[in-house]
């Protein structure tokens, strides 16, 4: 579904350096990283809101062109993204939140309610964000994120700012889109607890580069040595983080 072909950025240093990956149809793919790895660029390429100096996205096989506002419009339809502060609209209610996507597309708003109820937050539709709690949000997020039926969902950090039960709460959830919607998924995090529980296959992003690829099986499919990818493997096979 989503296939990245030796994507290149730089800034003042090249951040990411050639990454290729391709996640398919309900395959939840996590990308792990320390701080300042790369992973927010990344994802900014992912989300279409920044080009790579070179390389190349296709959705469905086809290559994104950027510079033609109309599919790049359309391109970025098929998106849909969560963050870990929720980013929601506190003036709005949880159902205007995530009826905005279908209005800016002129839409209606039929299948807000049933959105909610799927992550269970129906019962709230007519409440200001400030009264919920952060797994409320994030659920609210989730749904929005969904409301245009994207192909790609992708998630910076979903439960960063979360504590352990609502972590866990958010993570089954997104177990259940997985199942309902079958998105692909791209799942940044830095926490290698929750990647080990949804992910089905984790890159490493160190020094511009991926330098291991995990898959559920023992051994990784590449792997450089150092002391994170050390870490990540640790944490992937032995459950001790
Ligand atoms: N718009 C920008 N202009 C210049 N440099 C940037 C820009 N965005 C990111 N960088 C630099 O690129 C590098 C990677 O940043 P990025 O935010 O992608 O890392 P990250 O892995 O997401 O970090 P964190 O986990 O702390 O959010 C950093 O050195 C950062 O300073």
């Amino acid at each position: 579904m989503l296939e990245a072909i030796n994507l290149t950025k730089r800034y003042d240093r090249k951040v990411l350096d050639g990454l290729s990956f391709s996640v398919q149809a309900g395959e939840i793919v996590g990308i792990v990283g320390k701080s300042g790895s790369g992973k927010s660029t990344l994802l900014r390429l992912l989300n279409l809101i920044e080009t790579p100096d070179s390389g190349e996205l296709l959705f469905d096989g086809k290559k994104i062109d950027t510079s033609n506002k109309k599919h790049l419009l359309r391109a970025q339809q098929e998106i849909g993204m969560i963050f870990q502060n929720y980013n929601l609209l506190h003036n709005r209610t949880v159902f205007e939140n995530v009826y905005l996507p279908l209005k800016l597309m002129g839409k209606s708003a039929d299948m807000v309610l049933e959105m909610l109820s799927f992550v269970g937050m129906e019962d709230k539709a007519h409440i200001y964000p400030a009264k919920l709690s952060g797994g409320e949000k994030q659920r609210v997020a989730i749904a929005r994120a969904l409301i245009r039926e994207p192909k790609i969902l992708l998630c910076d950090e979903p439960t960063s700012a979360l504590d352990e039960d609502t972590k866990a709460d958010v993570l089954a959830l997104l177990q259940k889109v997985q199942q309902t919607f079958q998105p692909a998924v791209v799942f940044v995090s830095h926490e290698l607890s929750a990647v080990r529980q949804i992910c089905q296959r984790v890159f490493v992003l160190e020094d511009a580069v991926f330098e291991a690829e995990f898959a559920n099986q023992p051994q990784p499919i590449v792997r450089i040595e150092s002391s994170y990818v050390n870490k990540v493997e640790r944490s992937l096979l032995h459950d001790d983080q």
